[in-house]
Formats: structure tokens, sequence, C-alpha cells
């Protein structure tokens, strides 16, 4: 199911880690406002696909189209300026930086939805406590928060997030995911991987299931989440 107005288009991407190939012949789409899930056992290769999609790693082979021109091999800063943010599983804030200056540090404009510092607090209220709190002092779930807000700075087209509900508790974890789906009701884009299935496919539109670095199904969330390869999936069959 390719969408209409696609932003993201992977096309026949290979990853490699030295001889370990991570990832193979990957194609997935992920249109304008739409959500996208990417589900897979540990070790199936997501991170990976995020890295080499964001610039982190750079594809041994394919091509990376995003807002209408060809990304895979440039930098990740170079990719971020283009509105795509990459929210990554260690969350990688400053830590010996408040959370206002972590917030602060992103300079351009990605061209989408713009995010003030006053937008970030009305969505995580909790870092609006802290702003002058340094980040590295925050709990696992306000870093989620800062690392999400500091992605948001950047008025991003595009968020791909890396297992955000990760370590948290059942409420911050919803909280999270619904702050990731009011990304989608202002016009922004999302490519997720969550351990969370359930959890990705209640907010995703869309999703692909990678296995050992292959793309093995694809379909509406509704479709995947009545689909026993999901299963064979996440047990690693
Ligand atoms: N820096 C690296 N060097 C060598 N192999 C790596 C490296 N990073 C990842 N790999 C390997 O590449 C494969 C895919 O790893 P990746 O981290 O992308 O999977 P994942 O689906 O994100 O897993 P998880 O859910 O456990 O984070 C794994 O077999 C992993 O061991």
């Amino acid at each position: 199911m390719t969408s209409l107005h696609s932003l993201l288009t992977v096309s026949g991407l290979t990853a490699a880690y030295g001889r370990v190939v991570a990832l193979r012949d990957v194609s997935l789409d992920v249109g304008e406002g739409e959500i996208v899930a990417i589900l897979g056992a540990n070790g199936a290769g997501k991170t990976t696909l995020l890295n080499a999609i964001s610039g982190v790693l750079a594809p041994q082979s394919g091509t990376v189209t995003f807002a209408g021109g060809q990304i895979a091999g440039m930098k990740p800063w170079a990719i971020s300026r283009l509105g795509m943010s990459h929210v990554p599983e260690g969350r990688e804030i400053f830590p010996g930086l408040s959370v206002e200056a972590n917030l602060g540090l992103i300079d351009f404009d990605g061209g989408g939805p713009k995010f003030a510092l006053e937008d970030v607090v009305a969505l995580f209220p909790r870092l609006g406590e802290r702003l002058h709190q340094l980040a590295g002092s925050l709990s696992g779930g306000e870093q989620q928060m800062l690392a999400i807000g500091r992605g948001l700075m950047a008025a991003p087209k595009l968020v791909l997030f890396d297992e955000p509900s990760l370590g948290l508790s059942p409420m911050l974890s919803k909280a999270v995911l619904a702050a990731i789906r009011g990304l989608k009701e202002r016009g922004i884009s999302v490519l997720l991987v969550e351990q969370n299935m359930r959890a990705a496919l209640k907010i995703a539109d869309r999703g692909y299931v990678l296995r050992v670095g292959r793309i093995t199904a694809e379909g509406s969330a509704r479709e995947l989440a009545e689909s026993p390869d999901i299963q064979h999936a996440y047990l690693g069959l």
C-alpha cells in the first residue's frame, strides 16, 4: 500500500557492520501525516534501519528519498536540517546542560510545523517544571520527553522514534505514545520502532514487520494486529 503523497521512500536499502549484514533490501514508505510502525524481535535490525535512514549509518546500497530529494549517504546533521528528527533509543541528551539549554540547542528550521519552547512545555508539562534542572538529573521518562521535545524544536516534517516507551512506567509510556499521536494531528509524520507492539499498533496507521533484516509483512495496523506472522516475529521464530 503506497500513499499518494509519500514523504519518505526507502528502496532496496542494505546496511552492514563489517561482514554482518543487518538490513537486506528493505523498502518502505511513509506518507505525509502518517504514523508507520516498524515491528520486529530483538536484533531484527530496527535500530539499524532508523540509523541508515537518518544518516547515522551509511547504507551499503539502496535509495532513501525524503521530501523529494535523495538523502542516502548524507550526514545526519544535513538530513536533520531537511526536516527529519531522529529520537534515538539512548535519548542522547546533554546531561550537563539544563533542560532549557538542551531544548535551545537547535538553531534551524526543518520546514515542518514549528514548536517553540512553550509548545514543548504544553506537550510535556513536567519539562516546564524542570527547565533549570540539569538534564542528567531527570528521570528516564523525563529524559525521553526532553529528547522528543528537542526533536520537535527542529520543526520536523518527519520524526523517527526508536523505542520511545522503553523503560517507562505504563502511565508514562501511555503519555509519550499519546504525545506521538498528537504530532500526527499537527501534520507531522512518524516512523516508530516500538517494543510494545500493541501500543504501537494502537497509534499507527500502517506497519511493517522486520525479521532478520528483511521486511516480511506489511499492512494496516489492524491487519498486523490480527496477523499470526507478527506473533512469529515477536517470538523470533
Ligand atoms: N555496531 C554493531 N556492530 C556489529 N553488529 C551490530 C552492530 N549494531 C548492531 N549489530 C547487529 O545487527 C543486527 C541488528 O541490530 P539492531 O540493533 O538494528 O536490531 P534491533 O531490531 O534494533 O534490536 P533491539 O530491539 O534489540 O534493539 C543484530 O544482529 C546486531 O547484533
